[in-house]
C-alpha cells in the first residue's frame, strides 16, 4: 500500500543493487512480469509491437520482446532513438535481443494485436515533444490495446500529470510498489488495470526510504478502527454534535448526523436554531435535537464535556455566524466542512489559530473550497500535484485535510498522505460530502486519530457508494454502510 515516487523507486533499485542484486537481474524480472501480463492480454501467436525508449524503460521492453518471441508471439520491436546511444542495463538487454530493430518514428501499426509501451517510465524528465510526442499520439489514434511498462509514457509518476501527451493504456505493469501517478488523475485514467509485480526488491528497503504516501486501503488505518466491544456501551463510543443551519437548510445536517451514527458514534445530537427544531425532530428518531440559536447557546451546550466531537459546515451558512460557532467548539474533536471552510476564505491562519487546541481536526474541502481557504497562498495552490497541495495545506492549517474528488487525497500536517482510488463516478452527487463529514466525525467520536479517521471515512464512503451502485443518492450511502461494515468487521475478526 506504500506509494513510491519515481525518485524513491530509484533509491529502492539502488539499495537493492548495492545489496548484491545486479540491475540486469531486476530488469530481467521486470521484463518477465511485462511478458506475463502481455500473455494474459493476448493469446499465443498474436502480433505484438514493442516500442522501446532510450532508457531503462526501453530495457524492460527489450526483455519482454525476447521472452514473448521465445514463447510463440510474433514480435516486432521499434526503438525511439539510436541503438548505440543505449547505456547500462538497457544496452545489455538490447544485446540479448537478436531480432530486427525498427526506427520508432515510421513504425507501422498495421497487423498489430497488442502494443507494449516501453518508451518512458520513471525517468520522464520533461514534456514530450517532437518525435516522441508524435509517436504517442499515433499510438493513441491507432485505437490498439496498449500495455504500459511501469507508467503510460508521458504520465508523471510523482504527480499523475500528462507531460505534453501520454499513452492511453488498457493495462499497466509497475514494479515493487505503485507510484502516486498511478492513482492521481489524470494518470489513473491513462493506466488501465494495474499489476504490481515483484522483481526481487526486499521490502526492508522501505525502512530506509520511509515513504510518506499510501494508497487508502484498510491496512493503513484498521489498527485504529473502533470495533465495538461486547462489554462496551454507547457512552464509550462518543457523543457527536452536528451543527445545523437555519430552517430552510436542514437536510445536509441530517445526512451528516445519520452518517455519524451509522459510522458508530455512540450518541448524536443535532444542534439547530429553534425554528429548525420541529423540522429535524419530525425527521429524526435515534438522533437527538437541541435548540442552539447562536454561538453562546452552543457554548452552553458544550459545557457538557461529554460532547467530544463536532461536525460543523454542512448547511451552516457562510459568514460570521459560522465563525462564531467555531470559536465556541474549537477545543473539541472537529470535522470542518463546506460553509465553515468558505467562511474562512483567504484567512487560513485565523482558522489555524482557532483550532490549535483541538485534539483532532479534519477539514474536508472540495477543490473550490480548498482554493477559497488558501486564497492568497500561491505556494500551496501552485504545488505540483494534488498530493502536494493537500500536504502543504495540511501543514499550514495544522489539521488533516481531505481534498475531495475522484482521487481524494488525505494529508496530515506531518506529511503522511493517502490517495483513495475506490470511489465510483456516481458518488459525485448532492449531499455525498455531508455524509463523508458525518462518517469522519463518527470515527473521530470513537477516538480514532485524525489521519486514520479521515482515511477510513474516505474509504468507507467509496465502498458504500460501490455497494449502493449506480443511481445512488446521498441518503443511500448511510444504508449502504451496513454491508460494508459487516465485511470490514469480519476482516478485523470482530463479531458480525
Ligand atoms: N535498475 C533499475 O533502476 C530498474 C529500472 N526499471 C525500469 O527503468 C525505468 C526507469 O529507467 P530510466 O531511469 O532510464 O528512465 P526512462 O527509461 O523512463 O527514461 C529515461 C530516458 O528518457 C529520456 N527522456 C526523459 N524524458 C524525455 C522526454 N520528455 N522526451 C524524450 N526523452 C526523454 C532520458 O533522456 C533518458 O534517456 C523504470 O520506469 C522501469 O521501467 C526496471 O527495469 C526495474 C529495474
Ligand atoms: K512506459
Amino acid at each position: 500500500m506504500e506509494l513510491l515516487t519515481p525518485d524513491e523507486m530509484g533509491r529502492a533499485d539502488a539499495f537493492t543493487i548495492a545489496n548484491g542484486v545486479p540491475g540486469a537481474v531486476l530488469m530481467e524480472r521486470a521484463g518477465l512480469a511485462v511478458a506475463r501480463v502481455a500473455a494474459q492480454a493476448s493469446g499465443v501467436g498474436s502480433r505484438v509491437l514493442v516500442l522501446c525508449g532510450p532508457g531503462n524503460n526501453g530495457g524492460d521492453g527489450f526483455v519482454a520482446a525476447r521472452l514473448l518471441a521465445g514463447t510463440g508471439y510474433r514480435v516486432r520491436l521499434a526503438l525511439l532513438g539510436a541503438r548505440d546511444k543505449l547505456r547500462g542495463d538497457a544496452a545489455i538487454m538490447a544485446g540479448r535481443w537478436d531480432g530486427p530493430v525498427e526506427p520508432a518514428a515510421g513504425a507501422s501499426f498495421e497487423d498489430v494485436d497488442l502494443v507494449v509501451d516501453a518508451l518512458f517510465g520513471a525517468g520522464l524528465a520533461r514534456d514530450l515533444d517532437g518525435e516522441a510526442r508524435a509517436l504517442v499520439e499515433r499510438v493513441n489514434e491507432s485505437g490498439l490495446p496498449v500495455l504500459a511498462v511501469d507508467l503510460p509514457s508521458g504520465i508523471d509518476g510523482a504527480t499523475g500529470a500528462v507531460r505534453g501527451a501520454a499513452i492511453r493504456a488498457r493495462w499497466s505493469v509497475t514494479f515493487f510498489r505503485p507510484k502516486p501517478g498511478h492513482l492521481l488523475l489524470p494518470g489513473r485514467l491513462h493506466g488501465g488495470a494495474l499489476t504490481v509485480a515483484e522483481i526481487g526488491i526486499n521490502p526492508a528497503v522501505l525502512d530506509e526510504i520511509k515513504p510518506r504516501a499510501f494508497e487508502d486501503v484498510p491496512a493503513l488505518w484498521e489498527r485504529h478502527f473502533p470495533v465495538p466491544r461486547t462489554d462496551g456501551h454507547k457512552y464509550m463510543r462518543g457523543h457527536l454534535v452536528a451543527v445545523s443551519g437555519p430552517a430552510q437548510a436542514t437536510g445536509a445536517t441530517r445526512l451528516t448526523a445519520r452518517a455519524a451514527l451509522r459510522a458508530g458514534a455512540g450518541l448524536v445530537t443535532v444542534a439547530c436554531p429553534a425554528p429548525a427544531l420541529p423540522i429535524h425532530a419530525a425527521n429524526l428518531s435515534a438522533i437527538m435535537v437541541r435548540p442552539v440559536d447562536d454561538a453562546a447557546d452552543l457554548a452552553r451546550l458544550l459545557a457538557d464535556r461529554r460532547l467530544t466531537t463536532l461536525v460543523i459546515g454542512p448547511g451552516v451558512g457562510v459568514g460570521q455566524g459560522a465563525r462564531d460557532r467555531l470559536v465556541a467548539c474549537a477545543d473539541r474533536r472537529l470535522v470542518l466542512d463546506a460553509d465553515l471552510i468558505t467562511s474562512f476564505k483567504g484567512d487560513v491562519d485565523t482558522l489555524a489559530g482557532l483550532i490549535k487546541g483541538s485534539p483532532a481536526a479534519i477539514a474536508t474541502p472540495h477543490d473550490g473550497e480548498f482554493a477559497r481557504l488558501f486564497d492568497g497562498c500561491p505556494d500551496i495552490l501552485g504545488a505540483p500535484s494534488k498530493l502536494e497541495r493537500a500536504r502543504a495545506g495540511a501543514a499550514r492549517l495544522g489539521a488533516v485535510i481531505v481534498l475531495k474528488g475522484p482521487d481524494t487525497v488525505i494529508a496530515a500536517p506531518d506529511g503522511r498522505a493517502a490517495i483513495a482510488a475506490n470511489a465510483p463516478p456516481w458518488l459525485a452527487t448532492a449531499g455525498a460530502g455531508d455524509v463523508l463529514a458525518g462518517i469522519a466525525g463518527g470515527l473521530l467520536a470513537q477516538g480514532m486519530p485524525a489521519f486514520e479517521a479521515a482515511a477510513g471515512a474516505v474509504w468507507l464512503h467509496g465502498e458504500a457508494a460501490q455497494e449502493a451502485g449506480p443511481g445512488l443518492v446521498a441518503d443511500d450511502l448511510v444504508d449502504a454502510l451496513r454491508p460494508v461494515y459487516r465485511r470490514l468487521f469480519a476482516r478485523l475478526g470482530a463479531p458480525v
